[in-house]
């Protein structure tokens, strides 16, 4: 049991070389810590602190997580007499209760159509795996920019995480999800979302996208356009994490321009192989990647082949600004070769299996935006409502209730139309969530990124300096607005995103309609 004390014992303490604390009912002595306190020596003796009960001081400065870390603990020495901490430390698997920090199906008293109890339980397991598992690694890597470790790859396989990233479909045939459950009949896109949504929680963009993200826009075209005999070569490895897998289209050329790319693919004399010449720029896990969906120019138009690392081909870091554990690539192949039994779709009908696999790709990206955003919304509510300014506490002032009541509009939002059309994937066949809902899709993903960099702006406002700054109070709000222009890039650049919703409507107009 933790030894007792009383306020005026505390209060003895307030001195340089005898410096005692009170923060959430705990005692802390400071004695010999004082003088190494990032924060300075000079704050910790002022009046109100020394010897004092310093609760209100120190989480309008800290972040609850600095009193987890080890170190830091060892300076408790007790507790007060009498009084109990209310501050809960975060547990894996809580659900906030702070207002619209979390998607309101998952809010007490709030009733959703979509969700099942299924899906309840599913989310229950995968918070508490991903705030146990995945969380920690996330913000280690994100900072030291080394790709995510196999272990936590192979936790991840033993509760087929990776072939549940793929959404619902024959894939999942045969595999216990979720250690039973769920069954793999039963896995909908709901619990995909759930899924995407989870691990976006991590906050850690760069680490986010190399948690993989290269299988989940670089294996749906070999699952839904590969031969049987290819699928039953490089699949099972890859769901089970031994393998890795990337999506290179993009180039220095172009990006969403799939028309204009330069990459070539030639057939060999005996016509056996594809003869692949040509560089692809910005590919997520094409560091680490053993295969890669590559969009070619061939003679009869843009094909897609599945290339195996090999000779040939050569992979480069690229810097950009969030953290290179997401193994951002360039891409070089330079004759490389791959059979043609690799060819994915039709050759020349590249396109289609591109514009297929844009839809799903672009809906993850919604799942983990509408989420991200909400987790900066959460922030926003909390430091608000902990830090003072002119002697009142920050959401006492009008001008910053009202952004927040922007970012809520905008989290809300994203998230319902995005429940909708989840809704809708779900009762259509790929082929007509291709037809049907590529528009929506396309003005929900520009719909997110650009409401998602309203809300950078806004939380920067609101955080100060400390939303410009790495570490402490701010530093998921400056990981946010330093990375989320990644979002309105990748799977489409947000402005020719809603030029296609528009056209897609356009063709869809009525040829008799009038005013
Ligand atoms: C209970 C023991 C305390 C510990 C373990 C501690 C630890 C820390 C740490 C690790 C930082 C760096 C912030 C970061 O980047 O996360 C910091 C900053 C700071 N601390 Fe403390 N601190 C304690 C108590 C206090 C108290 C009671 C005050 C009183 C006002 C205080 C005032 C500050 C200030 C002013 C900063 C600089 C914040 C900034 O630049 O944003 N600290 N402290």
């Amino acid at each position: 049991m933790s030894k007792q004390f009383t306020l005026e014992e505390v209060a003895k303490h307030n001195k340089p070389g005898d410096l005692w604390v009170v923060v959430d009912a705990k005692v802390y002595n400071l004695s010999k810590f004082s003088s190494m306190h990032p924060g300075g020596l000079a704050v910790l003796l002022d009046e109100e602190v020394a010897g004092q009960d310093a609760t209100e001081a120190f989480y309008g400065l800290h972040r609850s997580e600095v009193l987890e870390r080890p170190q830091y603990q060892r300076l408790q020495i007790g507790v007060i007499q009498g009084e109990s901490s209310v501050i809960i430390p975060p547990t894996p698997g809580r659900i906030s209760d702070v207002p619209y920090a979390e998607p309101s199906w998952l809010v007490k008293g709030f009733h959703s159509p979509y969700f099942s109890e299924n899906h309840r339980k599913f989310q229950t397991a995968m918070r508490i795996f991903i705030d146990s598992e995945i969380y920690p690694e996330a913000q280690i890597k994100e900072e030291d920019g080394t790709r995510v470790s196999q272990e936590l790859v192979d936790k991840m396989t033993a509760l087929n995480i990776h072939a549940m990233r793929m959404g619902p479909g024959k894939h999942l045939k045969g595999l216990t999800l979720m250690g039973g459950l769920v069954k793999p009949e039963e896995f909908d896109y709901f619990h995909e979302l759930i899924l995407t949504q989870e691990i976006a929680r991590c906050g850690a963009r760069g680490f986010g996208d190399g948690l993989l993200s290269g299988k989940v826009i670089g294996l749906p075209p070999v699952l839904n356009f590969g031969s049987e005999e290819l699928k039953a070569r490089v699949v099972p490895e890859i769901l089970q994490g031994k393998k890795f897998i990337s999506l290179a289209i993009s180039e220095a050329h172009a990006g969403s321009d799939v028309m204009g790319l330069q990459t070539t693919a030639v057939k060999s004399e005996d016509g056996k192989e594809w003869i692949i010449n040509g560089a692809k720029k910005w590919i997520t896990n094409g560091t680490f990647s053993d295969y890669f969906t590559v969009g070619c120019k061939t003679e009869d138009g843009f094909t897609v082949i599945l290339v195996e690392r090999g000779p040939g081909v050569e992979t480069k870091p690229i810097k950009t600004s969030y953290s290179s554990a997401a193994g951002t690539a360039y891409v070089m192949f330079d004759n490389a070769r791959a059979p043609v039994g690799n060819t994915l779709g039709e050759e020349g009908g590249g396109i289609f299996v591109m514009l297929s696999n844009f839809n799903h790709e672009r809906w993850v990206m919604c799942c983990s935006s509408a989420r991200s955003q909400r987790g900066i919304v959460e922030e926003c509510l909390k430091w608000t409502a902990q830090r003072k300014a002119f002697g009142k506490p920050l959401n006492s002032l009008a001008i910053i209730r009202a952004r927040l009541a922007a970012m809520i509009s905008r989290a809300e939002s994203s998230q319902n139309w995005l429940e909708n059309i989840t809704y809708q994937m779900c009762n259509m066949s790929y082929k007509q969530q291709a037809g049907k809902l590529a528009g929506q899709i396309a003005f929900l993903k520009s719909y997110c990124t650009s409401s998602a960099q309203e809300t950078a702006t806004d939380a920067v406002q609101i955080f100060g300096g400390r939303g410009i700054t790495r570490t402490g109070m701010g530093r998921f709000i400056e990981h946010y607005h330093r990375t989320i222009a990644f979002d309105a890039l990748l799977g489409g650049a947000e402005d020719v995103l809603r030029d296609l919703g528009v056209r897609q409507a356009l063709r869809g107009m009525p040829k008799d309609s009038r005013l």
